[in-house]
């Protein structure tokens, strides 16, 4: 039988000074946070804060949440590589760079999200993972999930329904995975799929795998009741009663500097700007007075702007002191393909008819 878990708001249990009495007492005890909002940027800086401000000594956290679509990449990631941002931009699907290591994975209201935070010695993905697997197999004992030595989870050996990541503080560290329940599976091939061809960086590649829903194997696996269950497991672990505790990553008085945390996460330096160094050497054309030019354009990006730039044109056709313009005007800009284009088809057009 599937205990409910009891759902309070951590707001009362925080002003009165509950947990810290409570829950610095035991290794053996457990909090479980459920995030009530779906920005990724807020629940990243959630984990953020609970990573820089708790003490996890003698407690340990599962943070439960989800988010609004959104493409997640790992620390050291290039997203121009890792994602169709033409498409996301035109579908209102966010980005975000996390914290942690690893590859880049699609989220929305359809998967769910587990940070598993404990001290750094206590650390244990593989025990994390095989409490999910309890907990699915409560709720549907046939299904067939396992995990993976670089501990994805596997649905009928063969599809990937979760994906790993963590990120090991001094002291404290955290686990987190995703959990593919009833997710935009037709669209997340797209959106990770980039249209970007000529990119070359030693940024962590992402690693590409057959993904299914758990609800496309079984009908009670959904979102709600997996939450629920897991709760109950995390529970049962430290033979507390399931209570999960509702927690707004907006409010300041229960996490002091979180809005600080959450603007930090949306800037462009930080989303953008964190790319590995990386090259690009690509060739495009351009109609101009009804031929086709050829332009061969290669960059150096070092944090997200252009550090070096060569065109190469027909020399007939600009320049080389026009074609110097160009590349000095594009060095120190913000790498932006679709912009980039532009500005020198339009540069290009108006320097070669003068
Ligand atoms: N939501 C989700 N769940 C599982 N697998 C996914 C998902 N989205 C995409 N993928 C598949 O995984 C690969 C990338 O696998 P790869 O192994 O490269 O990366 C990961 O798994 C990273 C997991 C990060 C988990 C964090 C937890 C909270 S914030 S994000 C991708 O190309 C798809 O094939």
């Amino acid at each position: 039988m599937i205990i409910r878990p009891m759902i309070r708001s951590f707001h009362s249990l925080f002003a009165l000074r509950i947990i810290p009495a409570r829950y610095e007492s035991s290794v053996k005890e457990g909090v479980i946070l459920q995030s009530t909002s779906n920005n990724v940027y807020e629940n990243l800086a959630i984990e953020d804060w609970i990573h820089d401000q708790m003490n996890l000594e003698n407690k340990n956290v599962l943070f439960i949440w989800r988010n609004a679509p959104a493409v997640v990449i790992g620390r050291h990631q290039n997203p121009w590589r890792e994602c169709n941002l033409p498409l996301m931009r035109e579908r209102g699907i966010c980005l975000a760079r996390r914290r942690s290591g690893g590859g880049t994975v699609y989220h929305d209201l359809g998967n769910i999200n587990l940070t598993f935070f404990t001290s750094r010695k206590r650390y244990d993905r593989m025990k994390n993972l095989e409490l999910v697997i309890r907990a699915l197999k409560a709720l549907q004992h046939q299904v067939d999930v396992q995990a993976t030595s670089r501990f994805d989870l596997l649905l009928d050996k063969k599809f990937k329904i979760s994906g790993t990541a963590a990120k090991l503080g001094r002291t404290v560290a955290y686990h987190h995975c995703t959990l593919l329940c009833s997710a935009n599976s037709s669209l997340l091939p797209i959106v990770l799929q980039s249209p970007y061809h000529g990119i070359e960086s030693n940024a962590t590649p992402s690693v590409p795998s057959l993904v299914k829903n758990l609800s496309d194997a079984d009908s009670s696996l959904n979102c709600e009741s997996i939450m629920d269950v897991v709760a109950s497991e995390y529970s049962a672990h430290y033979n507390n009663k399931p209570h999960v505790h509702l927690i707004d990553p907006k409010d300041e008085s229960l996490f002091p500097g979180i809005s600080q945390k959450k603007r930090d996460l949306c800037t462009w330096d930080w989303i953008y700007g964190k790319t590995p160094k990386f090259s690009l050497k690509t060739t495009f054309q351009i109609l101009y007075r009804n031929s086709i030019v050829d332009i061969k354009l290669s960059m150096q990006i070092k944090n997200g702007y252009i550090e070096e730039c060569s065109l190469e044109f027909p020399n007939y056709w600009l320049s080389k002191d026009l074609s110097n313009d160009l590349q000095s005007a594009l060095v120190g800009c913000k790498f932006c393909p679709t912009e980039t284009a532009f500005f020198i088809k339009y540069l290009v057009k108006d320097l070669s008819s003068r």
